[in-house]
């Protein structure tokens, strides 16, 4: 339970439908009660949390906590787990995700884009396709939540190829001083740097649109703790305005995509959006147009928006 595990913990302890029973992670109970009970982003949590022993006890409800490596020591059939929500990112590939299903869960909701052969569903693109019912499900990462929506809209026009720079927080998969790491700029201070790096972006979006080719990807992670912008930039096949342009997110934000997009012509910065459930906050003020190239920005908190999605797959499994 890190930062997303967490959080959704925080937004769910409450829920009249929907009740988490247990939860594991490598940390103690005490530990993890303590970073629920504080958080550098969000606040102290105002709901009483007890913890004794490996037991939390929330708004009433008692949580067991377990603190196993790996699922194969745990038996979720005991608490009777319908869904898993694995938020660790260790266990992203098909083989290690349906571990928990031998551990007798239901379902698996992974918090990430895992590996190929698990059905790649965003919410409110593609969430209804039967796959949406298989055992084991990815909703997408953060990056994937705001750009799918943006780039389908766009492609009922006509796309003739994009450019996506994400900025992003930095988050645990970087170092906080200078350190070895596998992809080199991931080891460099993350509070420092202005830091590029490596991510599946393109791939993740070439299953989801038929754009094969035509998608370049590109994050960059910035010295702020929280906040994701993203910048694309997009080769259209007809003449288009910036009106036209705004005018189609302004209406689907109002319709179809009600609580998944929005649309602003508010100056935000990225302070703004601390706390925002939609996946993507279209700032028009900023939509840019020369020639058939295409500018738009658009906004997310890259974990509350990115957990309403996850909070709405239970809900929509649960319906
Ligand atoms: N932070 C974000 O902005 C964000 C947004 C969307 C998706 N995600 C994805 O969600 C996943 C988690 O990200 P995070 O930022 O919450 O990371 P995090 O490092 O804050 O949390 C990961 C947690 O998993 C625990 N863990 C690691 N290995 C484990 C194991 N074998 N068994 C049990 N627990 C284990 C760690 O102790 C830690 O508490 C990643 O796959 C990430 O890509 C993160």
């Amino acid at each position: 339970m890190g930062r997303i595990g967490r959080m959704l913990f925080r937004r769910l302890a409450n829920d009249p439908q929907l009740e988490v029973v247990a939860v594991n992670d490598l940390m103690d109970a005490a530990n993890l009660a303590y970073l629920l009970k504080y958080d550098s982003l969000y606040g102290a949590w105002q709901q009483e949390l007890l913890q004794e022993k490996n037991e939390f006890t929330v708004a009433g409800r008692k949580v067991a906590v377990l603190q196993e490596a790996e699922v194969t020591n745990i038996n979720w059939k005991k608490y009777a787990v319908d869904v898993v929500l694995e938020c660790s990112g260790a266990y992203s590939s098909k083989a290690k995700a349906a571990q928990h299903l031998t551990a007798g869960a239901k379902r698996v909701l992974l918090s990430t884009t895992g590996s190929s052969d698990i059905p790649l569903l965003i919410y409110g693109h593609n969430h209804t396709n039967p796959a949406g019912k298989d055992e084991i499900v990815s909703p997408g990462g953060c990056m994937t939540n705001c750009s799918t929506h943006i780039l389908y809209l766009l492609n009922a026009i006509g796309i003739e190829s994009a450019q996506l720079n994400i900025l992003h927080s930095y988050t645990s998969r970087q170092e906080l001083v200078d350190a070895a790491h596998k992809q080199y700029r991931r080891g460099r201070a993350a509070a420092e740097s202005i830091i590029p790096v490596e991510i599946d972006l393109a791939q993740s979006l070439e299953r989801l649109l038929p754009l094969e080719g035509r998608i370049a990807t590109v994050s960059v992670r910035i010295p702020v703790t929280n906040g994701a912008m993203a910048d694309i930039t997009v080769q259209m096949k007809e003449d288009i305005s910036k009106e036209q342009i705004n005018a189609l997110f302004k209406k689907a934000a109002a319709n179809e995509y009600k609580g998944i997009l929005q649309y602003t012509e508010d100056p935000l910065v990225s302070a703004d959006i601390r706390g925002n459930t939609h996946s993507c906050i279209i700032d028009g003020q900023l939509t840019s147009v020369v020639g058939r190239q295409l500018k738009l920005i658009a906004w997310f908190d890259n974990e509350y928006g990115y957990t309403s999605r996850m909070i709405d797959w239970l809900r929509y499994w649960n319906d």
